[in-house]
């Protein structure tokens, strides 16, 4: 194997924790394998002494009927052939499964079992096959209606030996979902151009139809992934066609490795919101392991789109839900720059070359090549060039542009209409500045092939990009490429994807501002040698190096690593409870406790904070309506303690839990009461309280900046809510706020600053729910005479960080300070915050300590409510061994059972995801002990 410097550090035993060291090092190897297969080739080329077809026009040569080998197996062979492992082995290339609605081919019957491929057009096309690093296999729709089995066959079997998989949609289908979903409907979208009126779908036709067939054809495809897929495989997914692919693909199967990438623009979340079924398609596409876009700026509205819509979180990476991460980033596409490049040498290309430059001697050539679709700007285009005629008579009979527009959708109504548009502006300006023998504009309704388009790119003097959105736009990139001897000029429209690369050697335009652009036209004609050798250079050196095959490398090796984070995430992630064991422990015990948080534990899931109309019922919260029968029966057994530990205040756990046999414990615990008592207040003697009206003064003027935000007062903390608030502007807002409380006027107050998903809460300092449950368990204890030892604890809930406490309160694998309870070794595991741990010994009778003294038994009218002194137990956290007459908690690992509801990153033994789960269970445990 060929020396090189990276192979001392690749130890393929060590995986880096790091995303970015582990990509640079994919990256590497990936350099070095290209290293050694020049080196190959070289090799082979030096003993045959004939230079070698480059993969590309193998490829290219593969899917051209006209060649004889036109089998792409035998690219892949040699591939494998020459590929060598770190070790020196034979490595087999990554089996990569490119899922698209167009294959590379599209099939024209020649007759009953006879397929005859063309190449298809496309910026899509054009870029994947220059993807050389994996063994690839293209799955997607060959263009064609193919009702019959034999038909169908025979199809599949020329197919094959392209490497290619179709997928058969009927007619229907293919005008309810690709004439009708993806290019009357998401296309448009995308793009900036709005929906049509539902009453243009047609009558047999709407929204919902057509969704419904885009739904079925996206399950289509993924029946023939799966059928093909092999363990290991990559599944890319592409563009708006197939949005809903990734969920069809992951619910099949979820540990496919599965990434999406759209080639157009994603719009601003202003715009996607108006899509009737913009929710699912989000969420369909987030089942993807990595979602990539051809600009930050796409990516950016995607995620916001996300953060939005679904109320789901933007983070740096993508779009977390619930824990789970789809990784959201830009990889701009690229071209095969050398096939171009190398393209110009040959003989048929230089015939051209000579042929154009004959026809149109002694004029400067514009040249715009587009599919004919509205969103290329082909009239804007047209009438800017009219007006720079118009206002430059001198350059009328000097100039020519040449505008190539290959026919598309030609089903789709609205691309029918920009074809009579576009020939009417073309005739009328013909007619107006065309003389005898001569037109200034030559407009050719079809396609090129690849040589007569490189010819055409090789001669012009300047081309004219003027879409009013565009994905990325390839036509800028190979126009570049087959620029190095001419040195022409790119006018580029700032709403294409490659103004984001080619802006600075570009004039970079607004398409809709006719003036700019023809005058603009007018610069590129006449600018300097100098100024366009800079500014070619600047292109050139991008699109060479920005190529197709970096483009299909990084991602892939982006969509493997997404799995590798995806593992390292998840060994950090707590697993599901485990309800029968659980609850078959729960059975066997004797004294059981269950703390139980409330918001987002016991309550009505909510949806989304993107369901206007249902803020108002989401603010008050009510309890789950599944709850009432088991939470009575557990409530009912006499074996069994219920608390709910809640943040927020009596009336809101009066309200909910009045009707049941159970403990309160309200505002972080600091009140207490069993629903047949009164109030009680826990709140440790002293709890400073000075800071409250100064907090208030803060959160007032917050929520006055801050449309839908709002706080809640309560005894001993302040919560301020950003919920329904505008999600980025919230999140801003809460920066704001929380930088003024850490360091303005209040910042040495007694309080500690929590900060929530979508809330910020200040709390006098020590306020916590695991800080409470000592005091909260000594009453408990006393009230209920309890005479044997708890033996099983359950504690869920959906806490704040800081609350954790209390998870960590009764966990028996960590050291205790007292010898109340047999403990197990101590784990590395969570750590608990200072010295809490409390001794969990507690007097058989309180009577002589201050637990017992009488005052937090009295109940406490709303009146003293708000001024009430901190008071009661004082240090009853720690009872004086001498009070310890026996051991409240006998607690031993395998009966405690800590879980975090919807909150992955946490301190507890296990999770569940969401409320519901948390009902489903509690069910199980009061059937299971009936
Ligand atoms: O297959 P068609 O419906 O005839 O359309 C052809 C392709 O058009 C779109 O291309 C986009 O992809 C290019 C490469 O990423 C990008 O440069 C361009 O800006 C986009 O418009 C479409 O997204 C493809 O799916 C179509 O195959
Ligand atoms: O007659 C033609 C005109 C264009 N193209 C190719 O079509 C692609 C157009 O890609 P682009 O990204 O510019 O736009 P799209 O059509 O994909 O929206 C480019 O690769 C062109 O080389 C082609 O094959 N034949």
């Amino acid at each position: 194997m060929p020396g090189n410097n990276y192979n001392a550090n690749s130890d393929s035993s060590h995986i880096p924790t790091n995303r970015i060291d582990r990509l640079l090092r994919d990256k590497r190897e990936r350099e070095l394998r290209k290293i050694n297969r020049g080196q190959q080739v070289n090799d082979a080329n030096d003993i045959n002494g004939v230079p070698e077809l480059s993969e590309y026009d193998q490829r290219a040569r593969d899917l051209d009927p006209s060649t004889v080998d036109n089998d792409l197996e035998g690219v892949t062979k040699a591939h494998n052939e020459t590929c060598e492992g770190r070790d020196g082995r034979p490595l087999s290339r990554q089996r990569l499964l490119v899922v698209a609605n167009r294959l590379p081919v599209y099939a024209v019957r020649r007759g009953e079992e006879s397929w005859s491929l063309e190449v298809s057009a496309g910026g899509l096309v054009t870029a994947l096959l220059g993807v050389k690093e994996f063994e690839a296999r293209w799955i997607g729709w060959a263009g064609v209606n193919v009702p019959d089995v034999r038909g169908q066959e025979a199809l599949t079997k020329s197919l094959a030996e392209k490497r290619c998989i179709p997928v058969f949609l009927d007619e229907d289908i293919v005008h309810q979902y690709y004439n009708g979903y993806c290019n009357n409907i998401l296309w448009p979208l995308f793009h900036y151009l709005g929906l049509p009126q539902e009453d243009r779908l047609a009558t047999t036709r709407s929204f919902q139809s057509q969704f419904a067939a885009y739904i079925k054809a996206n399950q289509m495809f993924a029946d023939v992934v799966n059928q093909h897929y092999k363990e290991g495989d990559v599944v890319w997914c592409h563009d708006y066609h197939l949005m809903f692919l990734p969920k069809c693909l992951k619910e099949y199967n979820s540990e496919m490795k599965v990434g999406w990438f759209l080639h157009t623009p994603f719009p601003s979340s202003e715009i996607h919101r108006t899509l009737p079924s913009r929710s699912d398609l989000l969420r369909a596409v987030l089942a993807a392991d990595l979602v990539g876009f051809h600009t930050y700026d796409y990516a950016r509205h995607f995620v916001s789109a996300c953060t939005r819509i679904l109320g789901y979180e933007g983070t740096p990476d993508g779009v977390e839900n619930q824990g789970r991460l789809t990784r959201v980033a830009a990889f701009p596409i690229g071209i095969d720059s050398d096939r171009f490049i190398r393209a110009l040498e040959v003989p048929q290309v230089q015939d051209h070359i000579r042929e154009l430059k004959d026809t149109f001697a002694g004029r400067k050539v514009m040249l715009g090549v587009d599919r004919l679709d509205m969103i290329k700007g082909i009239p804007q285009k047209i009438l800017a060039f009219e007006k720079f005629l118009e206002e430059n008579p001198d350059w009328r009979d000097k100039v020519v542009l040449l505008q190539i527009a290959v026919p598309t959708r030609t089903d789709v109504p609205e691309y029918q209409k920009l074809t009579s548009q576009v020939h009417e502006i073309v005739g009328r300006i013909n007619g107006r500045f065309g003389t005898l023998t001569t037109v200034p504009i030559h407009h050719l309704d079809r396609s090129l092939d690849f040589h007569a388009l490189c010819a055409l790119y090789a001669v012009t003097d300047v081309a004219l990009v003027t879409s009013l959105r565009d994905g990325m736009n390839l036509v800028s990139y190979e126009f570049v490429a087959c620029q190095d001897s001419k040195k022409g000029v790119l006018i580029l429209s700032e709403f294409a994807g490659a103004a984001q690369s080619l802006g600075a050697g570009a004039i970079l335009v607004n398409p809709w501002n006719i003036t700019e652009v023809a005058a603009s036209i007018g610069r590129a004609l006449n600018m300097s040698p100098e100024e366009r050798e800079k500014r070619h250079r600047h292109n050139f050196l991008h699109v060479t190096t920005h190529t197709a095959q970096e483009w299909a490398e990084t991602f892939v090796s982006e969509l493997n690593d997404t799995v590798v984070e995806a593992q390292l995430r998840i060994r950090q992630v707590p697993p599901n409870l485990q309800d029968a064991n659980a609850i078959e422990r729960y059975l066997h015990s004797t004294n059981r406790l269950l703390i139980l948080g409330f918001n987002a534990t016991l309550t009505e899931p909510v949806d989304t904070p993107g369901r206007r109309g249902d803020q108002i019922k989401e603010m008050e919260l009510e309890l789950h309506p599944d709850l009432k029968e088991p939470l009575t029966a557990l409530c009912d057994d006499p074996k069994t303690t219920i608390v709910v530990l809640s943040g927020s205040d009596r009336n809101v756990l009066d309200d909910n839990f009045g009707e049941y046999d159970m403990w309160l414990a309200a505002e972080n615990g600091m009140f207490l009461r069993r629903t047949k008592g009164e109030w009680m207040t826990t709140m440790p003697e002293h709890l400073n309280m000075d800071w409250v009206d100064s907090v208030k003064h803060v959160f007032e003027y917050f929520t006055e900046r801050t449309p839908r935000s709002h706080f809640e007062q309560r005894e001993t903390s302040l919560v301020w809510n950003y919920k329904y608030a505008d999600v980025e502007f919230g999140r801003i807002q809460a920066r704001d706020m929380l930088q003024h409380l850490w360091t303005g006027p209040i910042s040495n107050a007694s309080v500690d600053v929590v900060q929530g998903s979508r809330s910020v809460e200040v709390r006098a300092v020590g306020v916590t729910k695991g800080a409470a449950i000592d005091r909260i368990l000594g009453e408990i204890v006393h009230s209920k005479s309890m005479t044997t030892p708890i033996d099983y604890v359950l504690c869920i809930g959906h806490f704040l960080g800081k609350d954790e406490d209390v998870y960590t309160f009764f966990e028996p694998e960590l050291p205790s300070d007292t010898g109340s309870i047999s403990r197990s070794k101590p784990t590395d595991g969570p750590k608990l915050p200072g010295d809490r741990r409390p001794s969990l010994k507690l007097p058989a009778s309180r009577s002589g300590t201050k637990l017992s003294q009488g005052k937090m038994q009295r109940s406490i009218t709303n009146a003293e409510r708000r001024t009430m002194p901190s008071h009661n137990f004082g240090n009853a956290r720690r009872p004086t061994p001498e009070k310890m007459s026996w051991n409240v908690l006998d607690l031993n690992k395998e009966n405690y059972f800590s879980c975090s509801v919807g909150r992955p990153r946490t301190n507890a033994r296990f999770l569940l995801q969401s409320s519901d789960e948390v009902v489903s269970f509690l069910k199980q445990l009061a059937e299971a002990s009936l």
